[in-house]
């Protein structure tokens, strides 16, 4: 005997640029978007009644036709817009889960018109819709930050395994992977992002690291500190290491100049920070 587990469904990936023209003064928002769908589907998966499927086409098209609707704003905002539709009009549809990435283009010249993209950093959310509420996720990844002193790493364990000199002076560099949980909706979005992400760049850099687990505590400290509407903030820091290259053998010193920086191993250090009295997380991670 089997039984069908947890599904859900949805059109991954959808990229939608939207365009918007004030004369030559353009602006562009560039989203890729995936929606999942879950609810009564059981029948579609035993007897291939597909009465309760709204296609993922659909759903692709819906993503387009918004888009042109309601403009996109702050990426919570459609992401939200998107989820409340799925779940307020289709019946067997009980649970919308909107998530989103944003590309951010910067300006190129004088012209309202030439754009570049601004690095690798990307602007995230998720949102999710059903009976129990709403909860919404954001965040940023590819923000790549580096501290060349006031860092730190000794009085580590060790063991017959252990190679690694103690350090005083070392460079701290990583590529911040954030997410914060709401514990109620800022009434702007994007002033809360750039609230947000201002608090991690400057706990990274007033920080004195004597480890980047310390670093990533002061990380999320600071934004639950700066930002009232956000309850939990997770982070994943890979530790982009800087070796002190030997020139001893061209006769040369060096001192705290020249460095090999490693792509790969690299150490991996996450934590999640959140308030104590955080209201209960609900699907909001998944
Ligand atoms: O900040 C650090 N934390 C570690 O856990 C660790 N481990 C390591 O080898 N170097 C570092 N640096």
């Amino acid at each position: 005997m089997v039984v069908l587990g947890p599904n859900r469904y949805g059109k991954a990936e959808t990229r939608v640029v939207q365009v918007t023209r004030h004369g030559d003064a353009h602006r562009v928002k560039d989203l890729n978007v995936s929606t999942t769908l879950s609810g009564d589907m059981t029948e579609v998966h035993l007897s291939g009644d597909n009465s309760a499927v709204l296609p993922t086409d659909t759903q692709k098209n819906t993503v387009y036709a918004f888009a042109k609707k309601h403009g996109i704003g702050a990426i919570e905002d459609f992401a939200l817009l998107l989820a409340r539709h799925f779940v307020g009009t289709q019946p067997a549809v009980r649970h919308a889960r909107v998530a989103i990435e944003e590309y951010t283009w910067e300006r190129n010249g004088s012209n309202g018109h030439s754009f570049v993209r601004a690095g690798r950093e990307t602007r995230t959310c998720v949102a999710h819709v059903d009976g129990s509420g709403e909860r919404v996720v954001s965040g940023l990844r590819g923000l790549v930050v580096m501290n060349t002193t006031n860092s730190e790493f000794r009085g580590f364990a060790s063991d017959e395994y252990t190679t690694l000199t103690e350090t005083r002076d070392r460079i701290l560099a990583t590529e911040v992977a954030a997410s914060w949980r709401h514990a109620y909706f800022p009434t702007y979005w994007d002033k809360s992002h750039e609230t947000a992400r201002w608090a991690l760049l400057a706990a990274f850099a007033d920080t004195y690291s004597l480890s980047l687990q310390q670093t990533l505590y002061a990380m999320g400290s600071r934004v639950l500190a700066e930002c009232p509407e956000i309850c939990e903030v997770r982070l994943s820091l890979p530790n982009k290491h800087h070796f002190e290259v030997d020139l001893s053998h061209f006769g040369l010193d060096n001192d705290g100049e020249i460095f090999f920086a490693a792509d790969r191993p690299y150490g991996l250090i996450e934590g999640t920070v959140l308030r104590e009295d955080a209201p209960d997380a609900g699907p909001a991670w998944e």
